[in-house]
């Protein structure tokens, strides 16, 4: 089945997020094409993570809506929004620590929405050597490179659309940061639709089509990574850099 290519993944109008009585989103709206790659920066406690759980439904907003190609799922469950081709990699990483690698990733298996398996066991392996090495290890046996390569590599085996980072990088030494740079690369490439939260800014720069920035729930600055890296005074402003 094909979809017309004009129809974004995911488009979301007007977002308002609470957390009980505190506003945290202020009417975001965006929209994500096939294959795109955008970045959303801010400082600490700008809404980055809140927005990316918005678009899930893991924190349902309560007001806006969320479409995935074309679809209204606004208030859908997000079991029910995955299904639809989206996959988080979320800040505290995602594994099953008494499983093993080999179990961790079978386990995340499926097509995507179009029916779509080209991501399996031995394309995974392929891209994340690491893991291929340790296929019968315990998941709470990995360092902390290996655990976010396996919850990049659970993503993935869902085959998606659409692949949701929330600061891969967090933490981890810098050749194991240049390894996560790489296969972001490499799934970039595949066609898979990227948006990434990540505090190194030029990384993301080299990376990304489109940037996004968040201040206090709003977005306040969206371009291309050419016109954003001429503005020196954005970075200043809302970047603290
Ligand atoms: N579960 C929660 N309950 C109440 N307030 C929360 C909760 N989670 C986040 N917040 C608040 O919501 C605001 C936005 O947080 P969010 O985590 O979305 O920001 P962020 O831009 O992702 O920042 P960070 O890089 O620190 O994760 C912050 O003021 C934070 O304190």
């Amino acid at each position: 089945m094909m979809r017309p290519a004009e129809v974004p993944i995911l488009e979301a109008e007007e977002l308002h997020t609470y957390y009980g009585a505190s506003h945290i989103l202020h009417g975001i709206s965006l929209s994500i094409r096939a294959g795109e790659t955008l970045s959303l920066m801010g400082r600490n406690g700008m809404g980055k993570t809140t927005l990316l759980r918005s678009l899930l439904g893991l924190t349902p907003p309560r007001r806006g809506t969320v479409k995935i190609h074309g679809r209204d799922m606004t208030g859908a469950p997000p079991q029910q929004i995955v299904r639809q081709g989206i996959a988080f990699v979320p800040e505290d990483r995602g594994i099953f620590p008494n499983l093993t690698v080999r179990e961790n990733l079978i386990m995340a298996a499926r097509p995507g929405p179009t029916g779509r398996r080209d991501w399996d066991l031995t394309r995974i392996l392929d891209t994340f050597p690491r893991l291929a090495e340790r296929m019968s290890n315990m998941g709470n046996h990995l360092s902390g490179g290996e655990q976010q390569m396996l919850t990049v590599g659970r993503a993935l085996m869902t085959n998606p659309d659409l692949l949701l980072l929330d600061e891969a990088t967090e933490g981890l030494a810098p050749l194991i940061r240049k390894e996560i740079w790489s296969v972001v690369r490499t799934i970039r490439q595949s066609g898979i639709a990227v948006v990434i939260v990540d505090k190194d800014i030029k990384a993301l720069l080299k990376l990304a089509d489109r940037n996004i920035i968040l201040s206090k729930g709003r977005i306040v600055y969206e371009g291309d990574s050419a016109d954003l890296a001429a503005k020196p005074e954005i970075h200043t402003r809302y970047l603290g850099v």
